[in-house]
């Protein structure tokens, strides 16, 4: 996490932000890095041919964390297997990572452990990591219950959610989660209580009637 101006970027203007974050997507090819960084940034689910990424792309968007703007600069890697090379290099300044699997691909699921695996060689050691399952808006299709991704997720101790890039359940949640967590990394008071981000979204999934799983 930096103050706004130390790693300014083009498209948003220091002044626009007082702190910034580098996120990152990873995940299989095709479980949906691509569709969920667009629901978030715009609000729009692109259906229809599969265009995978090639290496990286990102996209800037600012949130507002308790009155403080928190730059989101959140970058959309290749899944594809040809590309890790170039995604590998990208993990060290990651300060947070949204590791997703695609409910309706177990394989998808099967390989998170290697994920995983390749986070812990490459990205720095106080990384923030969340476990999504994507595509939870077609359930007949699911190949991976909901409890599997919640056990994972706590046998390596970090949060969970299902997500849908197509009706944007839990996108943004996700990412304000993260924007909440960097915020108190950079601006922890001294009598304020360490934000806990499982039960900030488990908090944030009651009150909006839907499924903790954390
Ligand atoms: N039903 C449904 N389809 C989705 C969802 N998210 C993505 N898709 C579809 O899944 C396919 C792959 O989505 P992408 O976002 O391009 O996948 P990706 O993870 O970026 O893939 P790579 O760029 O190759 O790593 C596309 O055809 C999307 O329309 C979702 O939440 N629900
Ligand atoms: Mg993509």
């Amino acid at each position: 996490m930096s103050r706004a101006g130390a790693n300014g970027t083009p498209q948003v203007s220091p002044q626009d932000y007082e702190l910034a974050g580098k996120v990152m997507l990873l995940g299989d090819s095709g479980v949906g890095k691509t569709c969920f960084l667009l629901q978030f940034k715009d609000g729009a689910f692109l259906s229809g041919t599969f265009i995978a990424t090639v290496g990286i792309d990102f996209r800037n968007k600012v949130v507002a964390v308790d009155g403080v703007k928190v730059k989101l600069q959140i970058w959309d890697t290749a899944g594809q297997e040809r590309f890790r090379s170039v995604t590998h290099a990208y993990y060290r300044d990651a300060q947070a990572l949204l590791l997703l699997y695609d409910i309706t691909s177990k394989m998808s699921f099967d390989n998170i452990r290697a994920w995983l695996t390749e986070i812990h060689e490459y990205a720095q050691k106080d990384v923030v990591i969340m476990l999504l399952g994507n595509k939870a808006d077609v359930s007949s299709e699911r190949m991976v219950r909901t409890e599997d991704g919640a056990s994972l997720a706590r046998e390596y101790g970090v949060p969970f959610m299902e997500t849908s890039a197509k009706t944007g359940m839990n996108v943004e949640l996700a990412f304000l989660a993260i924007a909440r967590e960097l915020k108190q990394r950079a601006v922890q008071l001294p009598d304020e209580p360490r934000f806990q981000i499982h039960d900030y979204i488990e908090a944030q999934q009651k009150r909006s009637g839907c499924c903790a799983f954390i």
